[in-house]
C-alpha cells in the first residue's frame, strides 16, 4: 500500500504580488533539506513501525515534565482496557443467556447478572477515563512548557550567522509549531495507547470467539489506515512548502493594522495597495487548501468504499457460518458486538496514530533544531581575555555575510588603543557596523586574527567578550518595557538598583523624558498595550544612552569591567544642544579608563577623536588624528568634512557635491584619494 514519494504543487507560478513584494517566489521546493524528504516518502506501514519510538518519545517527555500523572494515565488506560474486555466477555454471555430456551421472565433472570457486569465495566471505565483526563491535562501544558523552554534556549544562543542563515531560519520556524506539538503528541499517545489497548481487549475476545474474526477485523480498518496517512503526508508537505508564504501574508495583515506604518497606510493610500496584494496572495494560498480538501476529499471516499466493501464481506461471512451452522446465534451476535468496538478501535488507532505521527514530524522538527542550536551555538569557555588591554589590534580581518559573495570587510588591519576615542567613518554600506559587530564577538572574522594585547578573540571566552563590551547599536533594541527596565536591561544580572538608574538617567538627560510621564518611571513604552506610550526618536535615543551606560559603568560576571563602548550613530535623532552634550559625554567615558568605538556620519564630532579609521567599501582607506588626515590634500576624508562643513558656510571654494572614500593602495599602504572636486582649501 505504497503511495507515491511527493506530489506536485499545483501553483509553481509566481504571482505578481510576490514578485512585487518580496523579489520572487516564497515557496520552497519540496527536496529542500533530505529531512522533509524522509518524511514525505513516508507510508502506512512505515508510520506502523514508528509507533513504539514515538510512543517511547512521549513517554521520555512526559516522564521529564510529571511522573505522577504519567502513572496515573497508564493505570487508567490499562484499567479500562480490562473492563472493555471484561464487558465484551458478560455480553457474550448475557447473549448465550437470552438465546437459551425458556420463558421470557426466566431467561431475563439469568441474563441478569451478566447485564449488571456490564453497566459495572462501563461505569468503571467511565470512571478511569475521567481520571486519565484529569492527569493528561495536569500533564499536557508542563510538557509544552518544558519543551518552548528547552527552544527558547537553544535559539538564544546561537551564532548571530546562524540566525541569518535561510536553511536555520526555516528550521526555526518549522520548530515552533514543535513546542505545541509536544502537547499534542502526549494527547494522541494517550489516545494511542487507549485504541491499542481497546484492541486487544476487543481482538483477544474475538480470537476466543473465531480466529477468522481477527483478519476481517483487519481488513476493514486497514484502508482507513491508508487514506488517513496519505493525507497527513500531504497536509505536511503543504505546510512546509508554504510556511513563508503564509508568514509574508501575515506580514502584510500586520503592517495594515500597526501604528508604526498607520501614517504611511493613511497618507499614502497604503491600505488599498496592501490589501490588493494581501487578496492575492490570499487567494493563492486558498487554491492550495481547495487543492488539499479536494485531494484529501478523493482519499477518503476511496478509503471508506474499500472498508465497506471488506465490512460488508466480513458480515456476509457471519451470516453464512451461522446458517451453516458452524457458528452459534450468540457468538455471532457477540462477534457483531466484538467487530463494532474493534472497528471503531482500529479507526481511532490508525486518526490517533496518524495523528502522532504528524505531531511527530514537528516534535522531530524541534529535536533537530535543538541539536542543530547546540551545534551552532557560541562555545561557552575559551581562554582568558585580559581585562583591559592596552591595544586592540585587527590584523587583515575579513568577513562575508552568509550567502553574500562580496565581503564585508576586505584586510582590515587596525588599532584601537585604550581609553581612547576611536572613530569609524565611511560612506553607507562601507562596512563600520559590520566591523563593530565583528570586534564585540558577534561575528567571526573568516580570515585575520583579533587581539586583545596578544589574545587572539577567536578562541578567547565570548562570553567574557561580551561582557566587556557595551553596545549602542544604531537601531537598538526599544524593549516593550518600562523605562525602567528599559535602561536597566543594560545589566540585567544587577537587577533594579535605584541609584545605578539615577546615575544613568543624569548621564543620559534622560529625567524630563521620564519627568513629562504620567508613570514616571514605571511608564510601559509600547504603544498598543494599556498605557503604553511612544517615545519620539530622540527620547528613546537618550534611553539608549543611558542603557549603555549602566552596561558600561558596572562589572560583570567575575568582576569583568566593560572595555569596549560601541556607540553606532548615537546621536543621530538628537538636538543640536543634546548632540553636543552627548558627544562631550561619550568623550567623558573615555576620560574614565573605557575605550570608545565611535560611528557617526557628523565629521564635526570626529574631528575630537583620538584616532580616526576610514572605510571604504569594506576596506580601510585612511587612519589617523584628524589633523593628520586633513593634512593630506588629497584624502578622501578631507574632503568629505570640507563637504560637510560648506553645508554650513556660504561658500567653500573647491569643494564639489560628491565625495567617495578612496581604496587603499594594494601594498597595504593608506593612501586617501578623494575622487571628486574636493579643493585644497583648508578646514580645519
Ligand atoms: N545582515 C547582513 N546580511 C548581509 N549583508 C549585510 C548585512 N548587514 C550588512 N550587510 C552588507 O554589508 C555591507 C556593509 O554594511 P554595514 O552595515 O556594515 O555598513 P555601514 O558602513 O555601517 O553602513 P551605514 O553607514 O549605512 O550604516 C553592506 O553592503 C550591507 O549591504
Amino acid at each position: 500500500m505504497k503511495t507515491r514519494p511527493t506530489e506536485p504543487l499545483t501553483d509553481e507560478s509566481v504571482s505578481d504580488s510576490e514578485q512585487f513584494l518580496f523579489g520572487g517566489r516564497l515557496r520552497y521546493d519540496y527536496g529542500f533539506t533530505s529531512h522533509e524528504q524522509t518524511m514525505l516518502k513516508i507510508d502506512f506501514l512505515t508510520v506502523a513501525r514508528q509507533i513504539p519510538g514515538l510512543l517511547r518519545t512521549a513517554l521520555r517527555l512526559a516522564w521529564q515534565a510529571d511522573r505522577t500523572a504519567l502513572v496515573v494515565i497508564a493505570v487508567a488506560e490499562i484499567g479500562r482496557a480490562l473492563a472493555a474486555a471484561f464487558g465484551l466477555l458478560a455480553t457474550s454471555r448475557a447473549l448465550a443467556s437470552l438465546f437459551a430456551s425458556g420463558g421470557a421472565d426466566q431467561l431475563l433472570r439469568a441474563a441478569l447478572p451478566a447485564a449488571l457486569a456490564v453497566g459495572g465495566a462501563s461505569a468503571l471505565s467511565a470512571l478511569l477515563g475521567i481520571a486519565s483526563s484529569w492527569a493528561g491535562g495536569r500533564l499536557e501544558p508542563k510538557t509544552e512548557r518544558a519543551a518552548t523552554v528547552a527552544f527558547l534556549q537553544g535559539a538564544a544562543r546561537v551564532e548571530l550567522a546562524s540566525l541569518e542563515d535561510p536553511d536555520f531560519s526555516r528550521l526555526l520556524e518549522s520548530a515552533r509549531f514543535g513546542t505545541a506539538a509536544v502537547r499534542r503528541l502526549i494527547s494522541q499517545s494517550i489516545a494511542v495507547l487507549t485504541a491499542l489497548l481497546g484492541l486487544a481487549a476487543a481482538g483477544g475476545v474475538l480470537l476466543t470467539l473465531d480466529p477468522v474474526l481477527m483478519p476481517m477485523l483487519i481488513l476493514i480498518a486497514a484502508p482507513k489506515g491508508w487514506g488517513a496517512v496519505r493525507s497527513a503526508r500531504r497536509r505536511y508537505g503543504s505546510m512546509m512548502a508554504w510556511l513563508q508564504h503564509h508568514r509574508a501574508s501575515a506580514l502584510l495583515a500586520q503592517l495594515i493594522t500597526q501604528p508604526h506604518s498607520a501614517p504611511e497606510v493613511r497618507v499614502h493610500a497604503i491600505g488599498p495597495f496592501i490589501l490588493g496584494h494581501y487578496t492575492a496572495m490570499a487567494e493563492a494560498s486558498e487554491q492550495e487548501q481547495n487543492r488539499l480538501a479536494r485531494a484529501a476529499a478523493t482519499t477518503s471516499v476511496l478509503a471508506s468504499a474499500l472498508s465497506g466493501l471488506a465490512a460488508a464481506a466480513t458480515f456476509a461471512v457471519l451470516g453464512w457460518f451461522v446458517h451453516d451452522g458452524q457458528m452459534a446465534l450468540a457468538v455471532a451476535g457477540t462477534a457483531v458486538v466484538g467487530i463494532r468496538t474493534g472497528a471503531a478501535d482500529i479507526t481511532s488507532l490508525v486518526r490517533t496514530a496518524n495523528g502522532l505521527y504528524e505531531e511527530a514530524l514537528f516534535v522531530a522538527d524541534l529535536e533537530r533544531l535543538q541539536r542543530e542550536a547546540g551545534r551552532r551555538a557560541i562555545p561557552t569557555g575559551g581562554t582568558d581575555l585580559p581585562h583591559r588591554p592596552d591595544t586592540i589590534t585587527l590584523e587583515g580581518v575579513g568577513f562575508t555575510y552568509p550567502g553574500r559573495t562580496t565581503p564585508a570587510l576586505t584586510d582590515i588591519t587596525l588599532e584601537i588603543p585604550r581609553g581612547k576615542v576611536v572613530a569609524l567613518v565611511g560612506d553607507n554600506g562601507s562596512g563600520k557596523s559590520t566591523l563593530v559587530k565583528v570586534l564585540c564577538g558577534l561575528y567571526l572574522p573568516d580570515n585575520g586574527r583579533i587581539l586583545w594585547d596578544g589574545t587572539d578573540t577567536a578562541g578567547a571566552d565570548r562570553d567574557q567578550l561580551f561582557s566587556s563590551v557595551a553596545v549602542l547599536e544604531q537601531d537598538f533594541q526599544r524593549w516593550p518595557f518600562t523605562l525602567r527596565a528599559n535602561v536597566l536591561v543594560g545589566r540585567p544580572e544587577h537587577g533594579d538598583d535605584p541609584a545605578l538608574l539615577k546615575g544613568a538617567a543624569d548621564y543620559a538627560d534622560l529625567h524630563p523624558v521620564v519627568e513629562a510621564q504620567d508613570r514616571g518611571w514605571d511608564t510601559l513604552a509600547a504603544r498598543g498595550f494599556q498605557g503604553g506610550v511612544q517615545l519620539s526618536g530622540g527620547q528613546w535615543q537618550r534611553v539608549g544612552a543611558a542603557r549603555t551606560h549602566v552596561r558600561a559603568l558596572t562589572n560583570g560576571p567575575g568582576g569583568r569591567p566593560t572595555h569596549l563602548v560601541i556607540a553606532d550613530e548615537p546621536t543621530s535623532a538628537l538636538d543640536a544642544q543634546s548632540e553636543i552634550a552627548a558627544f562631550a559625554r561619550i568623550r567623558e567615558l573615555a576620560d574614565q579608563g573605557l575605550t570608545v568605538i565611535l560611528i557617526t556620519h557628523r565629521l564635526g564630532a570626529t574631528a575630537d577623536a583620538d584616532l580616526i579609521h576610514v572605510l571604504h567599501e569594506g576596506r580601510l582607506s585612511e587612519s589617523g588624528t584628524h589633523s593628520e588626515l586633513m593634512a593630506d590634500p588629497d584624502g578622501g576624508y578631507r574632503a568629505a568634512y570640507l563637504l560637510q562643513a560648506g553645508q554650513f558656510a556660504a561658500e567653500v571654494p573647491g569643494v564639489g557635491s560628491t565625495v567617495k572614500w578612496a581604496v587603499p593602495a594594494q601594498n597595504g599602504q593608506l593612501s586617501g584619494q578623494f575622487q571628486g572636486s574636493a579643493g585644497n582649501d583648508s578646514g580645519q
